[in-house]
Protein backbone atom coordinates (compact mmCIF):
# COMPACT_ATOMS: atom_id res chain seq x y z
CA UNK A 1 0.00 0.00 0.00
CA UNK A 2 1.23 3.52 -0.83
CA UNK A 3 1.66 6.16 2.49
CA UNK A 4 -1.46 7.72 1.25
CA UNK A 5 -3.74 5.04 1.48
CA UNK A 6 -5.34 4.64 5.09
CA UNK A 7 -4.33 1.62 6.50
CA UNK A 8 -6.90 -1.55 7.47
CA UNK A 9 -6.26 -1.43 11.12
CA UNK A 10 -9.31 -3.97 11.76
CA UNK A 11 -7.66 -6.23 9.48
CA UNK A 12 -4.28 -5.92 10.60
CA UNK A 13 -3.38 -9.05 12.48
CA UNK A 14 -0.28 -11.86 12.25
CA UNK A 15 -0.01 -15.39 13.53
CA UNK A 16 1.92 -16.40 16.25
CA UNK A 17 3.91 -19.36 15.71
CA UNK A 18 6.35 -19.78 18.47
CA UNK A 19 7.32 -22.70 20.62
CA UNK A 20 5.21 -23.74 23.16
CA UNK A 21 5.77 -22.69 26.81
CA UNK A 22 4.79 -25.33 28.99
CA UNK A 23 5.60 -26.51 32.60
CA UNK A 24 7.79 -29.61 32.55
CA UNK A 25 10.29 -27.07 30.85
CA UNK A 26 9.87 -23.97 32.79
CA UNK A 27 11.66 -23.32 35.56
CA UNK A 28 10.02 -22.83 39.51
CA UNK A 29 11.83 -19.21 39.33
CA UNK A 30 11.55 -16.52 36.56
CA UNK A 31 15.02 -15.47 36.53
CA UNK A 32 16.47 -17.91 34.34
CA UNK A 33 13.63 -17.80 32.12
CA UNK A 34 13.73 -14.10 31.50
CA UNK A 35 17.84 -14.06 30.85
CA UNK A 36 17.04 -17.03 28.69
CA UNK A 37 14.67 -15.12 26.85
CA UNK A 38 16.70 -11.99 27.05
CA UNK A 39 19.47 -13.66 25.67
CA UNK A 40 18.00 -14.74 22.60
CA UNK A 41 16.34 -11.65 22.17
CA UNK A 42 19.58 -9.92 21.66
CA UNK A 43 20.69 -12.71 19.43
CA UNK A 44 17.91 -11.90 17.03
CA UNK A 45 18.72 -8.41 17.15
CA UNK A 46 22.56 -9.70 16.55
CA UNK A 47 20.54 -11.84 13.35
CA UNK A 48 19.06 -8.26 12.13
CA UNK A 49 15.64 -8.78 12.94
CA UNK A 50 14.75 -7.63 16.27
CA UNK A 51 15.46 -3.77 17.26
CA UNK A 52 15.83 -2.91 20.93
CA UNK A 53 15.92 -5.60 22.79
CA UNK A 54 15.44 -3.62 26.14
CA UNK A 55 13.30 -0.89 25.18
CA UNK A 56 10.09 -1.80 27.97
CA UNK A 57 7.19 0.20 28.67
CA UNK A 58 7.06 1.40 32.20
CA UNK A 59 3.57 2.10 33.62
CA UNK A 60 3.20 4.19 37.09
CA UNK A 61 -0.08 5.74 38.38
CA UNK A 62 -0.66 9.00 40.22
CA UNK A 63 -3.83 8.93 42.24
CA UNK A 64 -5.20 12.61 41.64
CA UNK A 65 -7.37 14.98 43.85
CA UNK A 66 -10.72 12.41 43.29
CA UNK A 67 -9.02 9.47 44.33
CA UNK A 68 -9.02 7.41 40.79
CA UNK A 69 -5.32 6.76 39.73
CA UNK A 70 -4.75 7.85 36.22
CA UNK A 71 -1.94 6.07 34.80
CA UNK A 72 0.63 6.89 32.65
CA UNK A 73 3.02 4.84 30.02
CA UNK A 74 6.50 5.49 28.10
CA UNK A 75 9.38 3.61 27.11
CA UNK A 76 12.41 3.53 28.34
CA UNK A 77 15.51 1.53 28.49
CA UNK A 78 16.27 -1.93 30.57
CA UNK A 79 19.57 -1.25 31.95
CA UNK A 80 19.87 -4.22 34.60
CA UNK A 81 19.33 -7.32 35.70
CA UNK A 82 20.13 -8.98 38.67
CA UNK A 83 19.68 -10.33 42.36
CA UNK A 84 15.68 -10.58 41.87
CA UNK A 85 14.99 -6.62 40.50
CA UNK A 86 15.14 -4.94 36.97
CA UNK A 87 16.55 -1.39 36.58
CA UNK A 88 16.46 1.87 34.60
CA UNK A 89 17.66 5.45 34.02
CA UNK A 90 16.12 8.76 33.69
CA UNK A 91 15.24 12.11 35.04
CA UNK A 92 14.20 11.63 38.96
CA UNK A 93 11.74 14.91 38.31
CA UNK A 94 10.14 13.92 35.29
CA UNK A 95 6.78 13.06 35.20
CA UNK A 96 7.73 9.43 35.82
CA UNK A 97 9.87 9.99 38.63
CA UNK A 98 7.13 12.65 40.40
CA UNK A 99 4.66 9.87 40.31
CA UNK A 100 6.79 7.13 41.78
CA UNK A 101 7.43 9.54 44.46
CA UNK A 102 3.65 9.77 44.99
CA UNK A 103 3.28 6.02 44.48
CA UNK A 104 6.07 3.38 44.17
CA UNK A 105 3.68 0.61 42.37
CA UNK A 106 4.44 0.21 38.69
CA UNK A 107 4.08 -2.40 36.08
CA UNK A 108 6.58 -3.11 33.28
CA UNK A 109 6.65 -4.93 29.80
CA UNK A 110 8.96 -6.08 27.23
CA UNK A 111 7.38 -7.17 23.66
CA UNK A 112 10.14 -9.19 21.22
CA UNK A 113 7.49 -9.13 18.74
CA UNK A 114 9.62 -11.03 16.22
CA UNK A 115 9.76 -13.96 18.91
CA UNK A 116 6.06 -13.49 19.55
CA UNK A 117 7.19 -12.87 22.84
CA UNK A 118 6.20 -10.59 25.95
CA UNK A 119 7.52 -10.51 29.36
CA UNK A 120 5.52 -8.13 32.15
CA UNK A 121 6.37 -7.61 35.79
CA UNK A 122 4.66 -5.50 38.50
CA UNK A 123 6.39 -4.41 41.79
CA UNK A 124 7.34 -1.60 44.07
CA UNK A 125 10.46 0.60 42.74
CA UNK A 126 12.90 2.50 44.03
CA UNK A 127 16.13 4.34 43.43
CA UNK A 128 19.21 3.05 43.23
CA UNK A 129 21.82 3.71 45.01
CA UNK A 130 23.41 7.24 44.36
CA UNK A 131 27.10 5.74 43.47
CA UNK A 132 25.57 3.32 40.75
CA UNK A 133 23.57 6.71 39.14
CA UNK A 134 27.15 8.12 39.39
CA UNK A 135 28.96 5.22 37.56
CA UNK A 136 26.10 4.54 34.90
CA UNK A 137 26.11 8.54 33.83
CA UNK A 138 29.34 8.37 33.53
CA UNK A 139 29.27 5.70 31.33
CA UNK A 140 27.30 7.02 28.88
CA UNK A 141 28.00 8.76 25.28
CA UNK A 142 28.89 12.64 26.13
CA UNK A 143 26.09 13.86 24.24
CA UNK A 144 23.82 11.87 26.11
CA UNK A 145 25.55 13.62 29.57
CA UNK A 146 25.07 16.91 28.31
CA UNK A 147 21.46 15.94 27.41
CA UNK A 148 20.32 14.70 30.90
CA UNK A 149 22.07 18.08 32.73
CA UNK A 150 20.23 20.48 29.81
CA UNK A 151 16.71 19.18 30.01
CA UNK A 152 13.74 18.99 32.57
CA UNK A 153 12.58 16.52 31.55
CA UNK A 154 8.73 16.08 30.92
CA UNK A 155 8.63 19.93 31.49
CA UNK A 156 7.24 22.68 28.64
CA UNK A 157 9.71 23.92 27.08
CA UNK A 158 11.02 26.01 24.46
CA UNK A 159 13.06 24.51 21.11
CA UNK A 160 15.67 27.81 21.22
CA UNK A 161 15.73 27.41 24.87
CA UNK A 162 16.80 23.52 25.13
CA UNK A 163 19.50 24.37 22.67
CA UNK A 164 20.65 27.49 24.61
CA UNK A 165 21.21 25.14 27.34
CA UNK A 166 22.81 22.66 25.44
CA UNK A 167 25.24 24.93 24.29
CA UNK A 168 25.94 26.40 27.69
CA UNK A 169 26.58 22.78 29.12
CA UNK A 170 28.63 21.84 26.29
CA UNK A 171 30.84 24.98 27.21
CA UNK A 172 30.81 24.79 30.72
CA UNK A 173 32.29 21.20 30.53
CA UNK A 174 34.53 21.48 27.77
CA UNK A 175 37.99 19.34 28.13
CA UNK A 176 36.48 18.05 30.99
CA UNK A 177 34.45 14.80 32.86
CA UNK A 178 31.04 16.18 32.67
CA UNK A 179 29.49 15.58 36.33
CA UNK A 180 26.92 13.50 37.33
CA UNK A 181 23.65 15.89 38.29
CA UNK A 182 21.50 14.28 41.22
CA UNK A 183 18.35 14.81 39.68
CA UNK A 184 19.24 11.91 36.97
CA UNK A 185 19.31 8.24 38.19
CA UNK A 186 18.11 4.93 38.26
CA UNK A 187 15.78 3.32 39.59
CA UNK A 188 15.12 -0.50 40.05
CA UNK A 189 12.15 -3.48 40.93
CA UNK A 190 12.13 -6.29 42.54
CA UNK A 191 8.93 -7.80 40.93
CA UNK A 192 6.09 -9.62 43.21
CA UNK A 193 5.11 -11.31 39.80
CA UNK A 194 6.48 -11.60 36.40
CA UNK A 195 4.16 -13.26 33.31
CA UNK A 196 5.48 -14.70 30.01
CA UNK A 197 3.33 -15.06 27.10
CA UNK A 198 4.52 -17.13 24.19
CA UNK A 199 2.27 -15.98 21.45
CA UNK A 200 1.00 -19.43 19.72
CA UNK A 201 -1.65 -20.33 16.48
CA UNK A 202 -5.10 -18.83 16.94
CA UNK A 203 -4.67 -16.75 19.98
CA UNK A 204 -3.97 -19.85 22.08
CA UNK A 205 -1.16 -18.33 23.51
CA UNK A 206 0.81 -19.83 26.45
CA UNK A 207 1.74 -17.23 29.86
CA UNK A 208 2.51 -18.55 32.90
CA UNK A 209 3.04 -16.35 35.74
CA UNK A 210 5.02 -16.51 38.68
CA UNK A 211 4.18 -14.90 41.82
CA UNK A 212 6.32 -14.08 44.95
CA UNK A 213 5.32 -14.09 48.36
CA UNK A 214 7.95 -13.62 50.62
CA UNK A 215 10.77 -15.49 49.08
CA UNK A 216 9.18 -17.99 47.42
CA UNK A 217 7.72 -18.09 43.82
CA UNK A 218 4.62 -19.56 42.72
CA UNK A 219 3.79 -20.41 39.50
CA UNK A 220 0.52 -20.84 37.72
CA UNK A 221 -0.89 -21.08 33.93
CA UNK A 222 -2.87 -17.96 32.49
CA UNK A 223 -5.73 -18.36 29.87
CA UNK A 224 -4.65 -16.88 26.95
C1 LIG B 1 13.10 3.44 22.59
C2 LIG B 1 13.02 4.51 23.67
C3 LIG B 1 13.83 4.42 24.78
C4 LIG B 1 13.76 5.38 25.79
N1 LIG B 1 14.54 5.22 26.89
C5 LIG B 1 14.44 6.12 27.90
C6 LIG B 1 15.17 5.91 29.11
O1 LIG B 1 15.89 4.91 29.30
N2 LIG B 1 15.05 6.84 30.08
C7 LIG B 1 14.25 7.94 29.93
O2 LIG B 1 14.20 8.75 30.85
N3 LIG B 1 13.53 8.14 28.82
C8 LIG B 1 13.60 7.26 27.80
N4 LIG B 1 12.86 7.44 26.66
C9 LIG B 1 11.95 8.62 26.60
C10 LIG B 1 10.66 8.28 27.37
O3 LIG B 1 9.85 7.41 26.59
C11 LIG B 1 9.87 9.53 27.78
O4 LIG B 1 9.61 10.36 26.66
C12 LIG B 1 10.60 10.36 28.84
O5 LIG B 1 11.27 9.54 29.78
C13 LIG B 1 9.63 11.26 29.57
O6 LIG B 1 8.61 10.48 30.18
P1 LIG B 1 7.66 11.07 31.34
O7 LIG B 1 7.31 12.49 30.94
O8 LIG B 1 6.46 10.19 31.37
O9 LIG B 1 8.44 11.03 32.63
C14 LIG B 1 12.88 6.48 25.65
C15 LIG B 1 12.05 6.56 24.53
C16 LIG B 1 12.10 5.58 23.56
C17 LIG B 1 11.16 5.66 22.39
C1 LIG C 1 15.53 10.75 27.42
C2 LIG C 1 16.32 9.48 27.46
N1 LIG C 1 17.00 9.19 28.59
C3 LIG C 1 17.72 8.07 28.67
C4 LIG C 1 17.79 7.17 27.65
C5 LIG C 1 18.65 5.96 27.81
O1 LIG C 1 19.82 6.24 27.09
P1 LIG C 1 21.25 5.61 27.47
O2 LIG C 1 21.26 4.26 26.83
O3 LIG C 1 22.22 6.55 26.83
O4 LIG C 1 21.38 5.61 28.95
C6 LIG C 1 17.10 7.42 26.46
C7 LIG C 1 17.13 6.43 25.35
O5 LIG C 1 16.33 6.76 24.27
C8 LIG C 1 16.33 8.62 26.38
O6 LIG C 1 15.63 8.92 25.27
Amino acid sequence: MTTSEKPDLAGERSDYIGGRLIEADAPDEPWSLFDAWLAEAFAARDDGYLSEPTAMSLATAAIDADGHARPSVRTVLLKGSGDGAISWFTNYESRKGVELAANPYAAVSLLWAPLHRQVRMTGKVERVDPEESREYFASRPRGAQIAARSSAQSRVVAADALAERVAAETERWEGRDVAWPEHWGGYRMAPEAVEFWQGRPDRLHDRLIYRRVGGAWSRARLAP
